[in-house]
């Protein structure tokens, strides 16, 4: 199969199965086109970054209120998943929740994991800058807490501008995932970064003293709900077959 194929030749090695790294997912208007369509009024602002919510935040119970995506995030991210066959086993077939993180330098989150409220898949969309995001592996019946204090990353993954980020299977279940909060990535290497080889241009790193100086980074991540209410749709009359 030609979409199977195409991220075969883009999984991470040496990482818990399964993480596919693709540079240059999108191209430099296309980027330009989603950092202007974000709603600057959409935008919570946290302790150490920015985040906004589509279509909504899930309740308590992690449920979505079911409502579409708004157009700016389907296309053309959500077409060109499905000629790569992402999320084609997710329950919806599709995302249908977009978590959109805006970290300055020295500004980071901390090691967690995303947990069973959506389909084990994420797939991660970078703008604007690159930087690291350090991979720990879940110790067995260790929670987040611990896991952060102390230990450091076991891998590193260097997300550049327009590269897509696919997390999934062991990965998402074994794994925490973080971005630490400082203003340069630093030693990174073909030994130190898992995806040197897949990275779309390691020579700049390489000529920069292994150093990436970080300005203001968007990640859209993509992912699927599993509890979906329609509740929405029957206030308003519509209910669906
Ligand atoms: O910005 C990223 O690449 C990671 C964001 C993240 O881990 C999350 O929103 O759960
Ligand atoms: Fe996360």
């Amino acid at each position: 199969m030609a979409a199977r194929s195409t991220t075969e030749n883009h999984r991470i090695p040496n990482i818990p199965e399964s993480m596919f790294y693709i540079p240059d997912f999108i191209s430099h208007e296309e980027e330009a086109t989603l950092l202007s369509a974000l709603p600057s009024n959409r935008w919570i602002q946290l302790q150490h970054r920015r985040l906004q919510t589509h279509p909504s935040p899930l309740s308590k119970t992690n449920t979505l209120l079911e409502a579409p995506l708004p157009r700016w995030l389907v296309e053309p991210i959500i077409s060109k998943f499905k000629s790569l066959g992402l999320f084609s086993d997710s329950p919806h077939q599709a995302p249908n929740h977009v978590l959109i993180n805006e970290y300055k330098p020295l500004e980071g989150i901390m090691p967690h994991e995303d947990g069973a409220a959506y389909y084990p898949i994420v797939a991660t969309v970078s703008l604007s800058s690159t930087l690291c995001l350090d991979i720990y592996e879940k110790a067995q019946g260790e929670d987040m807490a611990q896991a952060s204090i102390g230990s450091s990353p076991k891998w590193r993954v260097l997300q550049e501008p327009r590269s897509l980020l696919v997390t999934t299977g062991a990965a998402y279940t074994n794994t925490l995932h973080g971005i630490s909060e400082i203003e340069t990535d630093e030693n990174l290497g073909p030994d130190t970064v898992a995806n040197w080889t897949l990275l779309g241009d390691s020579k700049a790193f390489a000529d920069n003293g292994g150093k990436n100086t970080r300005s203001t980074r968007v990640s859209l991540t993509y992912r699927n709900v599993l509890k979906v209410s329609k509740a929405g749709a029957r206030i308003l009359g519509r209910p669906r077959g």
